[in-house]
Formats: C-alpha cells, sequence, structure tokens
C-alpha cells in the first residue's frame, strides 16, 4: 500500500467558521468539500508545505508559527493510504479566493456534516466540531 503523505489547515475566522474548498473537476474526488491543502513535496516540511499550497490555492499568506497542531487523518483509500495532519490557522493575511480550487466558503464547525467531503474527513471534521464547541461553550 502507497502511504501518502498530505498537510490541511482549518483556517478559522473571526465569527468562529471554517473554511472549505472544493475540488476542481479532473482531480480525484472532484467536487467534493475538503480542508485547503495538499501534498507534502520531496525536501519540504509539512509547515512548509501546509503554507506553499495555502499561498498557491487560496492565495493566503500564512507565517509556519500560526499553524496550531489539531489532530490527523490516517485512512486508507483503494489504491493509497492517506496520512494527513490538519491544523488550525486563526492569523492569515489576504482574502482567501478560488486559484486553484472550484469554490470556497467559510461555514460554521456544525454545518460542516451537511457537506460532502472525502471519506479521510469525517473525523478531522469531529475533531473541529469538539474544539469549536467547547470554545463557544466557555
Ligand atoms: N487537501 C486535502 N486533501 C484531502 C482531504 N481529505 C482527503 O482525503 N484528501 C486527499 O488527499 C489528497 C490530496 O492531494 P492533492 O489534492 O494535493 O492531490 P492532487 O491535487 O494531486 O490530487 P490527486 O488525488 O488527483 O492526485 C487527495 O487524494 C485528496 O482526496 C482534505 O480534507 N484536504
Amino acid at each position: 500500500m502507497r502511504l501518502v503523505l498530505v498537510v490541511a489547515a482549518a483556517l478559522v475566522d473571526g465569527s468562529g467558521r471554517i473554511l472549505v474548498t472544493q475540488r476542481p473537476e479532473g482531480k480525484s474526488m472532484a467536487g467534493l468539500w475538503e480542508f485547503p491543502g495538499g501534498k507534502i513535496e520531496a525536501g519540504e516540511t509539512p509547515e512548509a508545505a501546509l503554507c506553499r499550497e495555502l499561498a498557491e490555492e487560496i492565495g493566503v499568506t500564512v507565517e509556519p508559527s500560526a499553524l496550531e497542531p489539531l489532530t490527523f487523518a490516517s485512512h486508507t483509500y483503494a489504491d493509497f493510504h492517506l496520512m494527513m495532519p490538519l491544523y488550525v490557522v486563526r492569523r492569515w493575511v489576504g482574502t482567501p479566493a478560488a486559484l486553484e480550487v472550484a469554490d470556497l466558503q467559510f461555514v460554521m464547525p456544525e454545518r460542516l456534516g451537511e457537506l460532502a467531503m472525502p471519506e479521510a474527513d469525517g473525523p478531522l471534521v469531529s475533531a473541529v466540531q469538539s474544539i469549536f464547541t467547547e470554545i463557544s461553550a466557555t
């Protein structure tokens, strides 16, 4: 089984909404909503890869120090095993734009479950919902 290393981010805005992006036509799992990010390239740290992907895909600048580890996905697909850390990002420069994604939206955490997302994302959605529910309950 091929191991694929991907890194992703949950950008959280001032209203506690989470950014999700839609996979474009022509890619695997096209049309599904996901946390922005992508594959870690040879010689890259996960943090550098994530900052690069966020700049390329949605045009925002994120400092590596703004990446807060939250959880990870370890999920077997038909043809590869995905290992994907998820970071929370609360600080960035620029307005997210759909540069290399089909679309994007900020949604309240409790609405994430209504979106069609990749299989691997189920536990990530639960983790995001539980941490942001905790924060708003305090
Ligand atoms: N960025 C991101 N990728 C995810 C998520 N969940 C998930 O299963 N993935 C999978 O992780 C891989 C991310 O790779 P990518 O999006 O950089 O890959 P790519 O454009 O080359 O697409 P490819 O799958 O067609 O090779 C894809 O297989 C994607 O389906 C997620 O929430 N965010």
